[in-house]
């Protein structure tokens, strides 16, 4: 420690406190003001407990690691005593901390934390060399000879990698960043962390911009290093690609962005020449694609140009079967279906069935399921015709969807085969798609469902691996919320009106009083229908202000269980995770209800940004990224089938795990992989595309502001089949029906309109996505002739303002309808805002 206990004392009445962070209980949204819980080792001033609260301006604290403040004792009018901290460092001597962290990681299978513990408890912080050098030592210590075999063994094999992961460890990387982070750089990790940190950010998927930033700084970098503007010019564009949807910044934006992101740490300006400069580097080294006054990450700019390639040179392709073929096999299809299909379906199927590529979109109940099922069951009397046999016939008919959900229940409503279009793809590992090795799919059609979820980047990949015979046909419904990746593909698709698309416009769902579908075609048009708050059969709306959500969600939720029906079948749907009525409180209330606490049950603790809950069995789950390895992707549900303790019997990884029990398998979640997974029983509007429940209970409030958009809510909506209970702001419904979804910036629809007119940007060699056939191909070519000269970077552009923006201003909704407007204003005042609960009884919602 820096500090000796003896001359630790206050230095011109500044005190001094070391400690250990043990959590944050809070951290403003908008500044770096944060309110730490510390556990007090050493300190200059008189205080008896041994934890205190730290307030002050802290960047990415790490729970757990040692900090050494300065500052004063202030006793705060409601909170007591608190240290308030104006300076702060890390203490970096406490890393026998990141040697048990490492210790205990999954490099070591039966080594747990205790273990661990007592290993460095008897060796020290040197343990590691000590045990290289002399093996023996582990024996004093009376582990099971299994065990120590299992440590030595790993030790020398890893030679050099623990003390790079021990390394990472102390600089507040947890296990599982660190063992990336070093495979990606191997032995080269020390010296790429000490001299070059920022190609951390830039090379290793997960490691943040500021995380690096701020190492980067205290390691005392230049805040003009060229390195460092590049990866604050990467992490904005990365930031606007990949949580906020856009294909490309503007040049302006990028440069608003950047500053914004490299002024979080340093207070340094960026001059404008640096800038350039930088951004012209990154560009000259293929990161950073410059279009005018656009700038796009490489892979996404790709992208972008080789669906437009693709996709128009797929438009043009008539299908392999004639227009009478098709009419004779759809007359005989439609015999087999138990009603006559529509003119308009008839349509479809026809456009369907004689194009290689067709896009439908409509909304529910409007038979795109009946499209499906009509187009393969008059595909397959086509394909018959030929003389080929029913096996391959059936193998050759693909059916896949970009969620596991989604392709769950498109297997469902065709009685076929479907399957995510990343098992489809062969794509493995958490690896970026960019990377992916893709094989070429075999097979005659390709049908793809919920088309408005598929992301820039899947479908390039999904486009590049479709052969040239194969038959498209994409599926969706426009007016949803567009992909949680970059872009909004389908929506461009359709908008291009160049392609071969039809939109269905009658709803066919005849069920007796459903409600819900006209509900969602009002929305769809910007308004709700004057019936909004009177019960329906299949909908209810419960008038409420944020405070009362909770009280008013739990009544709701006590009757469904009441009436004995499941949580499988229930699904709360709310814009964010925030506030009364956002996902965390949502979740901590539906689970004390469906789920109560029981001490004879196991419990693993979880946390979700600052968020802290626990898991039990029978919670019902969800995972948060794609794990093809294990055939879990990003929005998939669970529950909890077992929770098992390192020192429970019968636990043969003698780690704690909780084991979750999917549609497609189960699947074990030690504690370090606990960070993919999260408590289900609410949910995002944004997570539950592709899903469907019997009964929906959406809360929808004015504090969700920004979120109030027309998609979301017809999202939302649309998600219930049987029931739907809506509760909040009449006000805020309105808002949310006015507000067109936001706007992202893409390219797509220009470049489709490019490459019709045969004028798409070339693509440089090494970045057309190939399969692997394509790949070998260009390979044996590329031997006989030397190809393409190399491309010059094009960036023209011109500084022009070096302004932090102001933060985007709130949508504009479009000009009320007339109903709309009489409906919030009529609405509003029978509101019993101030009667409480009493005046509101949600129990006969269904
Ligand atoms: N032409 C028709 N005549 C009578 N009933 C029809 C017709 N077309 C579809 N239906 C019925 O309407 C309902 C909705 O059709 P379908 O499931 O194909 O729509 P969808 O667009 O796939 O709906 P969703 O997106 O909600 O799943 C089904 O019960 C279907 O049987």
């Amino acid at each position: 420690m820096q500090n000796n206990l003896n001359d630790f004392t206050a230095e011109n009445g500044v005190e001094q406190l070391v400690g250990q962070v043990q959590n944050v209980i809070f951290a403003a949204p908008d500044s770096f003001y944060k309110v730490l819980a510390v556990e007090i080792k050493e300190h200059s001033f008189e205080f008896e407990e041994p934890e205190i609260t730290v307030t002050g301006s802290f960047g990415d604290v790490q729970l757990g690691s040692v900090y050494q403040f300065s500052g004063t004792l202030k006793t705060h009018p409601r909170f007591g005593e608190q240290f308030n901290s104006q300076q702060y460092q890390r203490v970096q001597t406490n890393s026998t901390h990141g040697v048990v962290q490492y210790l205990s990681s999954d490099a070591f299978p039966g080594v747990g934390e205790k273990t661990a513990q007592k290993i460095v408890d008897a060796l020290g912080q040197q343990a590691i060399d000590k045990i290289l050098d002399n093996p023996a030592l582990l024996k004093n210590l009376n582990l099971p000879k299994k065990q120590q075999e299992t440590l030595i063994e790993q030790l020398q094999q890893t030679d050099g990698m623990e003390r790079a992961i021990v390394a990472l460890n102390n600089y507040g990387f947890g296990s599982k960043l660190a063992s990336e982070v070093y495979q990606h750089f191997a032995e080269e990790t020390l010296d790429v962390l000490e001299h070059d940190p920022y190609r951390l950010s830039l090379e290793v998927e997960g490691v943040s911009f500021q995380r690096i930033d701020q190492l980067a700084l205290q390691m005392e970098m230049d805040a003009l290093d060229e390195r460092r503007i590049q990866a604050g010019i990467v992490h904005a564009l990365n930031q606007a690609t990949f949580e906020n949807g856009d294909t490309y910044l503007s040049l302006d934006q990028t440069r608003q962005v950047a500053e914004r992101v490299l002024m979080q740490n340093s207070a340094t300006v960026i001059p404008d020449q640096q800038f350039e400069q930088a951004l012209l580097e990154l560009v000259e080294q293929g990161l950073v694609v410059a279009d005018e006054q656009r700038l796009f990450i490489a892979d996404v700019y790709y992208a972008e140009v080789q669906i437009a390639q693709k996709i128009v040179q797929l438009n043009t392709q008539k299908g392999g079967f004639t227009r009478s073929e098709a009419q004779t096999a759809l007359t005989q299809a439609e015999k087999e279906n138990p009603f006559p299909y529509s003119d308009e379906q008839k349509d479809a199927m026809l456009a369907a069935l004689t194009n290689q590529l067709f896009i439908l979109t409509g909304g529910p109940g409007t038979g795109k399921t009946t499209i499906i099922n009509g187009v393969v069951a008059a595909y397959r009397i086509l394909l018959q015709k030929t003389g080929m046999p029913s096996d391959r016939i059936d193998k050759g008919i693909k059916l896949a969807a970009p969620t596991g959900r989604a392709a769950k229940r498109l297997a469902e409503a065709t009685g076929m085969e479907a399957t995510t279009i990343h098992r489809l793809l062969g794509i493995s590992g958490y690896g970026q798609l960019g990377d992916a090795e893709i094989e070429p799919l075999k097979g005659q059609l390709l049908i793809i469902d919920e088309m408005s979820m598929v992301d820039t980047e899947l479908f390039s990949l999904l486009l590049a691996s479709t052969p040239a015979h194969m038959q498209l046909i994409f599926v969706g419904d426009k007016d949803q919320l567009p992909s949680v990746g970059p872009g909004r593909v389908f929506y461009d698709l359709l908008q291009s009106g160049d392609l071969n698309f039809r939109e269905l416009e009658t709803i066919h769902r005849q069920e007796a009083g459903s409600t819900i579908i006209e509900l969602a075609s009002e929305v769809k048009q910007g308004r709700l229908p004057d019936d909004f708050q009177v019960r329906q059969p299949d909908r209810s709306f419960f008038p409420a202000h944020l405070p009362q959500i909770p009280k008013m969600m739990e009544q709701i939720l006590t009757s469904w269980v009441q009436r004995g029906h499941s949580v499988k079948d229930m699904q709360i749907l709310t814009p964010m995770y925030k506030t009364a009525a956002g996902v965390h409180q949502m979740n901590a209330l539906a689970q004390s209800i469906f789920n109560p606490a029981d001490s004879k049950r196991h419990e693993l603790p979880g946390q979700e940004g600052d968020f802290k809950f626990i898991f039990r069995v029978g919670d019902k789950v969800m995972q948060k990224t794609n794990d093809p390895d294990n055939d879990v992707y990003n929005g998939d549900i669970g529950y909890i089938k077992t929770i098992m303790y390192a020192r429970d019997v019968g636990n043969e990884i003698k780690k704690d795990y909780i084991e979750v029990e999917f549609d497609e398998a189960d699947v074990l979640y030690q504690r370090s992989d606990l960070i993919n997974l999260t408590l289900a029983y609410a949910t995002t509007i944004h997570k539950a595309q592709g899903g469907e429940y019997s009964l929906v209970v959406m809360p929808l409030v004015q504090q969700f502001n920004r979120m109030l958009r027309r998609n979301l809510l017809y999202t939302g909506l649309t998600r219930a089949k049987d029931s739907l209970v809506l509760l909040g702001e009449p006000q805020a419904y309105v808002a949310a029906a006015v507000t067109p979804g936001a706007k992202r910036n893409t390219m797509l629809q220009i470049r489709l309109a490019a490459a019709i007119d045969g004028i798409l940007p070339k693509l440089p060699d090494g970045q057309v996505q190939m399969t692997v056939d394509e790949k070998e191909k260009v390979s044996k070519d590329s031997k006989k002739v030397a190809t393409s000269e190399p491309v010059e970077p094009e960036l023209e552009f011109e500084l022009t303002s070096s302004v932090v923006p102001e933060p985007e201003p709130a949508p504009k909704p479009e000009s009320l309808p007339a109903g709309a407007l009489t409906l919030q204003m009529v609405q509003m005042e029978q509101i019993p805002y101030n009667v409480g609960m009493e005046g509101v009884t949600p129990y006969d919602f269904l």
